[in-house]
């Protein structure tokens, strides 16, 4: 085979391995480093990245492109400046339409297996609050760096309702049961130094500039590990955790959509609306 048609082929196979991103993406801003072909997502949309259906969808979609693309490895951060996400759009489980709702807890499950069980290696660059489903979505990476004065943690008894068991699962295998049972019971958030001293975050950043070098020195410990080694050993330790979800999915959408629906339930996301309405018009 002449030279120029072997590096041809090598040119096409590289570009067919290099991930697809749909360019329509309208809450996420996709973008691979040239230097180490490490992908950013970064979260965008604005006031506070609330996960609704759209940001999950377009988060769902843009995890099977890495694994598709068998990319090296992803980090997800934030283009607001203070709120890395303010977790699950509360609008979504106010008052919900029951379809949309099954769509909506669809839609996070998808995320959540997705990312928590990506066969790349993902870590966080949490440059803001980090409450409830922000805090999942940071704990279902491998590595997470953290600004400083930042919060992050499972705060959902504080709005009267209860986090998910696979929302347990992921943050017992980020911290010990004893501080887990503490950190829910009482849905404690953590700030940044304290997420460091319980194990919650792997690494404190200045900047978001510090915590997206940080997050990507991670990945240089990869460079030597057969991917599929690497891959195999996450799936030991986090696969049974997905298959259980797996198993009970649709139970746990019916048992969601109970609960969320009760009307004590309601009048507490309602109280919680209205609490974070007046902390605005009092800084006013
Ligand atoms: C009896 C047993 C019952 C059992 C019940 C079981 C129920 C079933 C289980 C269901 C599990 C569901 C799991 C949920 C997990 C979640 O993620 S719940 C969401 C939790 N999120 C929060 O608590 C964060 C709330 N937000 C904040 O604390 C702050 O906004 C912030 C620190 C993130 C940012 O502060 P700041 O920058 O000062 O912005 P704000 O002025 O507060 O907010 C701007 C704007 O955004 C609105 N907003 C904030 N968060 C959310 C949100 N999560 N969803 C929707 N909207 C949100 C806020 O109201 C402001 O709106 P306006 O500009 O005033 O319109």
């Amino acid at each position: 085979m002449m030279a120029s048609t072997r590096s041809l082929l090598r040119t096409k196979s590289l570009i067919s391995n290099l991930p697809r991103f749909s360019s329509n993406y309208k809450c996420l801003d996709v973008s691979v480093n040239n230097d180490n072909n490490i992908t950013t997502v970064t979260l965008k949309r604005p006031p506070v990245n609330s996960l609704n259906l759209d940001l999950l969808s377009e988060i769902s979609d843009v995890l099977t492109d890495l694994k598709k693309s068998k990319s090296p490895g992803m980090i997800l951060t934030s283009s607001s400046d203070k709120v890395f996400t303010a977790g699950l759009d509360i609008m979504e489980m106010h008052k919900p339409d029951p379809e949309r709702f099954k769509q909506f807890w669809y839609a996070l499950q998808d995320v959540w297996m997705k990312l928590y069980g990506s066969p790349f290696p993902t870590a966080a660059a949490i440059n803001g609050h980090a409450p409830a489903g922000g805090c999942l979505l940071a704990m279902c990476c491998e590595y997470r760096v953290m600004v400083q004065n930042f919060n992050i943690g499972l705060n959902e008894t504080q709005l009267g309702i209860v986090a998910p068991i696979w929302f347990i699962k992921t943050m017992l295998n980020t911290i010990s049961i004893r501080d887990t049972e503490l950190a829910l019971t009482t849905g404690r958030l953590f700030k940044t130094d304290e997420a460091l001293a319980v194990g919650l975050i792997d690494e404190m950043a200045t900047d978001k500039a510090d915590a997206l070098k940080k997050a990507n020195a991670f990945f240089e410990r990869f460079e030597m590990i057969p991917p599929i080694a690497r891959a195999y050993t996450k799936d030991s330790l986090r696969g049974s955790d997905i298959e259980d979800l797996k198993k009970n999915r649709e139970k746990d959408i019916q048992t969601t959509l109970s609960l969320i629906t009760q009307p004590k339930v309601q009048q507490g996301l309602e109280f919680y609306l209205a609490l974070l309405k007046n902390k605005k018009e009092s800084a006013a």
